[in-house]
């Protein structure tokens, strides 16, 4: 059984209008997601800005209220309350974010900040507490001297591991890692992902790794999902994903990996604008239509693109002349 699953899971915000201020319209933030994390692993979440990924982790978390759909943990709907409580959910599922900054209170010491989650879940004497937050900081490989600096005494790397040692701090199962890198220099960048596969072995946590870059996510994730406009397009592994690419919204999103390699910089632009016109016209074509949904399409055991039903047909006919069994 899976760690975590996620069942066409939905947050619409109502968008009200009119003289009497009623329900116009909604914004689908999140419109139908479905996927599931193993115990162990790291599940990659991919998309632009806007399509849905951190409404999709609020929603898992808690922080947002599911429209429609199911979150399964340890068997049991953790949309409801109750079973949040009954299944100590909220210790086992932790969140990073992208801003450290802002998502640490400016105004406490870093003690504070680490023994919050275990002032609320574990209920330790002054010195176990102490005892504890000195072995967080040690692992994220900060001193002891972090103790009692605030968060804009340390640099944006060094505020993102304080936030990890926080999220690791009760042990969890899952830790939802919302861009946790994309506010960081390249170099602190391997540095801080290093960090978070070593704690993965450490404490054999799962992770969500929500991220607009498929650049970052090849080197952490084994299956991935690209999300758009609330919707998941393809799913699959990472060679799969990388090797494969089937939908042209995963196709423009590798084509945005930046080309360091000098000798294929031409190369690779020529590409991206390659895959930029075909975009442009596939958008026109199929994907500008309000309420057009198309389902994914099984095109290996791990592999899933959703497909207009055109494309869909296609690739069945050009399945069943090969003899592929799918
Ligand atoms: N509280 C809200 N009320 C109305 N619309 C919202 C609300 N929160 C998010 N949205 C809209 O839902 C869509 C998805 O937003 P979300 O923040 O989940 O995307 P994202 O992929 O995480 O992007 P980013 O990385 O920029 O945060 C966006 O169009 C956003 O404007």
């Amino acid at each position: 059984m899976s760690l975590i699953e996620i069942n066409g899971l939905k947050v619409h915000y109502p968008i009200r209008g009119g003289f009497w201020n009623r329900v116009v319209d909604n914004v689908k933030a999140v419109d139908g997601v479905t996927f599931d994390i193993e115990a162990g692993e790291t599940y990659g979440l991919v998309g632009e800005s806007g399509s849905g990924k951190s409404t999709t982790a609020k929603a898992i978390i808690g922080l947002e209220k599911a429209t429609a759909g199911t979150v399964m943990y340890k068997g049991k709907d953790v949309t409801k309350g109750e079973n949040r409580r009954k299944l100590d959910y909220n210790r086992d599922v932790q969140m990073i974010f992208q801003d450290s900054l802002s998502s640490l209170n400016p105004r406490k010491r870093i003690e504070d900040v680490i023994a919050e989650p275990l002032r609320n879940f574990e209920h330790l004497d002054k010195e176990e507490e102490k005892l504890r937050v000195l072995q967080l900081l040690d692992i994220v490989g900060l001193d002891a001297d972090a103790l009692y600096k605030y968060p804009h005494q340390f640099s944006g790397g060094q505020r993102q591991r304080i936030g990890v040692a926080r999220a690791v701090a009760t042990h969890p199962k899952l830790i939802i890692a919302d861009e946790p890198v994309s506010a960081l220099d390249l170099s602190v960048q391997a540095q801080v992902l290093n960090f978070m596969k070593k704690i993965q072995r450490q404490f054999g946590i799962s992770y969500l790794f929500i991220s607009h870059d498929l650049g970052v996510v090849r080197h952490m994730c084994k299956n991935i999902a690209i999300m758009t406009r609330g919707r998941i397009v393809e799913v699959g592994t990472r060679d799969d994903i990388y090797n494969n690419p089937m939908h042209i919204y995963t196709k423009r999103l590798l084509a945005a990996i930046p080309e360091t390699n000098v000798n294929h910089r031409e190369e690779h632009r020529k590409h991206r604008l390659e895959i930029e016109k075909i975009y442009q016209e596939q958008q026109k074509t199929y994907y500008d239509q309000d309420g057009m949904a198309f389902p994914l399409v099984k095109v290996s055991p791990t592999h899933s693109v959703a497909l207009p039903p055109e494309l869909a047909k296609e690739f069945e006919q050009q399945s069943e002349n090969k003899g592929v069994n799918v």
